[in-house]
């Protein structure tokens, strides 16, 4: 029996773990949680992740949440190339620096981009707020700054001179504003050639093809989540934005 994948490739965690099983030929059953529809609420994916996110692993009995968990999972699992998770000590040090900080630096303030400028509308059918969409991308440009200037330096990937994990994880959390219409890169030039690095290491077709949907944020509808739903996702978004 073959691992099983839950994931939305709307997000960026489920794009990770998408890119890194292809790449990797790691074999697996792809279930698709569709965010859209509401299907990471119901009772039958609760059995898999009672946190109610994706993206989750199944493995036989084994059930596992939380993307880093699960790329280490399937890294130790099936033996990955060692430039994702290194094994000398100090590059895999830098791997887990980022990978611990971007949580709450690149990850909050890109969502809160394309939450409050894509979904939210979306969900409510009302206008995006210009000043919130501000707000969240002067967050996201000090993130940046800091991505650049202590992470990335002047070294081809995070971790060195291959890419790793934390590569992988940083370009799919930047790739969320862009879907939202955001010009991350023409201003960034430094920023830019590393996406193109990134891109290239895992394959372009492969990239695009992880990216399709949050590239086209006119395909996106929510005409088949049910009211209550629609309304308890506009509650959480509006948290998550403020
Ligand atoms: N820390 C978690 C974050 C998972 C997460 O926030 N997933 C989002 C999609 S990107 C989700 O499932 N949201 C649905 C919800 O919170 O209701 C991870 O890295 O896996």
């Amino acid at each position: 029996m073959v691992v099983e994948l839950f994931l939305d490739l709307l997000s960026q965690p489920c794009r990770a773990l998408f890119i890194f099983a292809k790449k990797n030929n790691i074999p697996f059953e792809l279930k698709h949680v569709d965010l859209l529809k509401g299907q990471h609420m119901t009772e039958e994916f609760d059995k898999v992740n009672a946190l109610r996110k994706v993206p989750a692993l199944r493995d036989g009995a084994f059930t596992l949440a939380e993307s880093t968990a699960i790329l280490l999972y399937l890294s130790r699992k099936f033996k990955t190339p060692d430039h994702w998770y290194p094994s000398d000590l100090q590059k895999r040090a830098r791997v887990d620096e980022y990978l611990s900080w971007q949580h709450t630096a690149i990850r909050a303030a890109g969502c809160k981009v394309y939450l409050s400028k894509v979904l939210l509308p979306l969900i409510t059918g009302k206008p995006f707020c210009p000043e919130k969409v501000e707000r969240a991308i002067e967050e996201l440009n000090v993130a940046l700054k800091q991505f650049e200037e202590k992470f990335l330096e002047d070294k081809p990937f995070i971790a060195g001179s291959e890419i790793s994990l934390a590569d992988l994880v940083a370009v799919v959390e930047i790739m969320q504003p862009v879907g939202a219409g955001y010009e991350i890169f023409k201003p960034r030039p430094k920023l830019a050639e590393w996406q193109g690095r990134v891109e290239e290491a895992i394959g372009k077709e492969l990239f695009q093809e992880a990216h399709e949907q949050v590239l086209n944020a006119k395909s996106l509808s929510v005409a088949e989540l049910v009211p209550e739903l629609r309304e308890q996702m506009a509650c959480m978004l509006l948290k998550l934005i403020n």
